[in-house]
């Protein structure tokens, strides 16, 4: 085998209480990367497709590359190898954008070498990448893009993590806004410091949204799903995030947050219907502000990145 193309899905990381320590995945939205044995050895990026020309082919620049690159460390060997990106995810959204490309470059690259790691080993490689691309080495958007679910990281220093039990009929809607965040800049926003007081407050509600993971109760999910901590500071750079929650709750969603640094939105519900009209009436909101979305329904998506059977 020479040639392998692997897929990684979008994800929702925080999920309110869990900032850095929490993240699901969702179906279908996600980035392809197609990774070729060569003679020459190094890592090159030869093709980009659907980034507007935004991303950069520089191996040491790229996620796909750096990810490789430190699994290509961890065994202490170089290949030459190249790598085609098909970018599904919009950049800077909130949706693990530089993390599924990670994701599945790995996930390709892994293959390819007659899988020397299992999809555990392979998160801290594309930890690295997301260094690079947004200056901290969180792993809550590229854990559960590679395993698929709900993954809890329970602790950084010895990367214990943890898959969570998804209730059935749990189902997200992502309303992205047409506004670019970078990650970089809206970590920078965050308060460095909490009281006591937020701390129990957020270990309340993240305990709270676990357990409500685990015995399927919806009305603990939803009672759990608030955030002290980053949403104050970052709520503001979103437009509309109020209004769109109090629609929501409305007809019925069990809440909404914001979906990793933003400036997507996550809200979660009970059912396909509820998350439907909660689509419908996030739209509703943004086009009276006057700013274009684009709004998906999916359940979680439990498989994470895949190879793609040519
Ligand atoms: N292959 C890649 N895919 C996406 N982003 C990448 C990639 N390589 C580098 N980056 C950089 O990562 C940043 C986007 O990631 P980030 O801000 O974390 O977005 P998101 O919130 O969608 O995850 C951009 O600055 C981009 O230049
Ligand atoms: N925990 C991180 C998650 C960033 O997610 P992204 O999808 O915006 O890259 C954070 O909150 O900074």
């Amino acid at each position: 085998m020479k040639k392998v193309t692997a897929f990684a899905p979008a994800t929702v990381a925080n999920v309110s209480c869990g900032f850095d320590i929490l993240g699901f995945a969702i179906d279908d939205l996600g980035d392809k990367v197609t990774v070729e044995l060569k003679e020459a050895v190094g890592l090159t990026v030869a093709r980009i497709e659907g980034d507007g020309g935004k991303l950069p082919l520089e191996a040491d620049k790229n996620t796909c590359t750096v990810a490789i690159q430190a699994m290509l460390d961890a065994l202490g060997t170089q290949k030459g190898m190249e790598i085609s990106l098909e970018k599904g995810l919009p950049l800077g959204s909130g949706m693990g954008s530089s993390a599924a490309s990670a994701a599945a470059a790995l996930v390709a690259a892994n293959e390819l070498l007659g899988k020397p790691f299992e999809k555990n080993d392979l998160v801290p490689f594309a930890m690295e990448a997301e260094r690079m691309a947004c200056g901290a080495a969180h792993a809550d958007n590229v854990a559960p893009s590679i395993l698929g679910g709900f993954v809890l990281i329970r602790d950084y220093d010895h990367l214990d993590m943890v898959k969570l039990p998804v209730p059935k009929g749990l189902y997200c809607t992502l309303v992205h806004p047409h506004l670019e965040l970078k990650t970089a800049d809206s970590r920078s926003v965050l308060r460095q410091q909490i009281s006591l007081k937020e701390a129990t407050v957020q270990s309340g509600n993240i305990a709270g949204l676990i357990a409500g993971l685990y015995q399927s109760d919806y009305g603990l999910i939803s009672r759990s799903l608030k955030d002290v901590i980053a949403e104050p500071s970052r709520a503001l750079l979103i437009p509309g995030f109020y209004e769109l929650r109090e629609a929501v709750m409305d007809l019925g969603a069990l809440g909404s947050g914001i979906s990793g640094s933003g400036p997507t939105i996550f809200i979660l519900s009970q059912g396909r219907n509820t998350a439907i009209q909660a689509g419908e009436a996030s739209k509703a909101v943004f086009e009276k502000i006057g700013l274009g979305v684009d709004i998906y329904v999916s359940e979680v998506n439990d498989r994470g990145a895949y190879v793609q059977t040519p």
